[in-house]
């Protein structure tokens, strides 16, 4: 028997990042949009724990590890921890979620593996000890499970949906080279904490579904510290105003550049401008969409 359960990526519409604390990690306020590029987890009963991952699309996926240090191995043996059960299970990941690109690619690996796993054993396992299995997995695998837009708090772990009255469409421009999320936060604290700007215009344009107010509103306190990491990524940044998208954005702590636009049609307009730029991959994505979801049972 096996079960198959996809998850979608993030994106981070506002990052306000805090000094750090003394755990070593950053308050957040953040709102999450859940947007549709997948992950597909499909989980079966087997002697050992196992992982397989392979491309949707031309990912690349040499980036993710094969054995217990892949983060779905790690939410299998806390499901069971928490159940009290001695099982393993075979796990194949299909990546449509650029790798370490600040798109929570792993995350949403995370929280599949929980559903797919509660499903397979049929656990029963209660949504608030799902959300608390999922906070100790990372920041940011509770909103992994929720989808939608969040608001979120603490770490990012403490999550709460919003209203959203828009569609947004998103062009996506991902790199070949990854970014350390615990790096992008060590060059945060090496940077002068920027002062505080917070979530409301975000929250009151998406509650609008004003795509002009959201385009202004827009900010990640990441950014900074990821081009200073990265110079690099100040072309791509550039690229995305020129080619007439709204705004641009980093993903979370990138190195995925979004540029959002008004709607679908403009967006793979402007997704072939890039490609004839040169830029080898370049993705359109919507948002709000559900969180992980069911979508196989044999
Ligand atoms: C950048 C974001 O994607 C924005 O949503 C998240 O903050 C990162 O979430 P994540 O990848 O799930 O992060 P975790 O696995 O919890 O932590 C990875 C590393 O990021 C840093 N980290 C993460 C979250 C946070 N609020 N403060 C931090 O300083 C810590 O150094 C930690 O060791
Ligand atoms: N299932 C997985 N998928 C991808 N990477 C994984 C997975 N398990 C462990 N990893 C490791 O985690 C690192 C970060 O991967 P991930 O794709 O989750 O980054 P990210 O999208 O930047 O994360 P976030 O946005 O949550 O900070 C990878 O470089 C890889 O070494």
């Amino acid at each position: 028997m096996s079960v198959t359960v996809r998850a979608p990526a993030k994106i981070n519409l506002h990052l306000g990042v805090g000094a750090k604390r003394e755990d070593g990690y950053h308050p957040l306020d953040t709102v999450y949009l859940a947007v549709s590029l997948y992950d597909d987890v499909t989980v079966s009963t087997s002697a050992v724990w196992s992982v397989d991952v392979s491309p949707i699309g031309d990912v690349d996926v040499s980036g993710v590890p094969l054995d217990d240090s892949n983060i779905v191995v790690k939410a299998g043996r806390l499901l069971t921890a928490h159940h009290g059960i001695e099982r393993a299970a075979a796990i194949g990941i299909s990546k449509g979620i650029p790798v370490a690109g600040g798109m929570a690619g792993g995350s949403a690996d995370a929280a599949a593996t929980l559903v797919a796993l509660d499903r397979l054993w049929d656990l029963q396992t209660s949504d608030d000890d799902l959300l608390a299995i999922a906070a100790q997995l990372g920041s940011d695998v509770p909103f992994s499970l929720l989808g939608g837009t969040a608001h979120g708090t603490g770490r990012g772990e403490l999550v709460e949906q919003v209203p959203d009255a828009g569609t947004w469409w998103w062009v996506v421009v991902p790199n070949d080279e990854g970014l350390s999320t615990s790096a992008v936060y060590r060059a945060f604290d090496a940077l002068p904490t920027p002062a505080a700007v917070g979530s409301g215009a975000v929250l009151a344009a998406l509650a609008g579904g004003d795509l002009d107010a959201l385009a202004d509103a827009l900010h990640n306190d990441l950014e900074a510290p990821a081009l200073e990491l990265r110079p690099a990524l100040r072309e791509t940044a550039d690229d995305l105003v020129g080619s007439g998208v709204r705004a641009r954005l980093l993903s979370g702590s990138g190195p995925t550049y979004l540029g959002l636009v008004a709607d679908q049609d403009s967006a793979h307009h402007i997704r072939e401008a890039l490609l004839d730029q040169g830029y080898e991959r370049v993705v359109v994505a919507t948002g709000p969409v559900a969180g992980v979801h069911l979508v196989d049972y044999a």
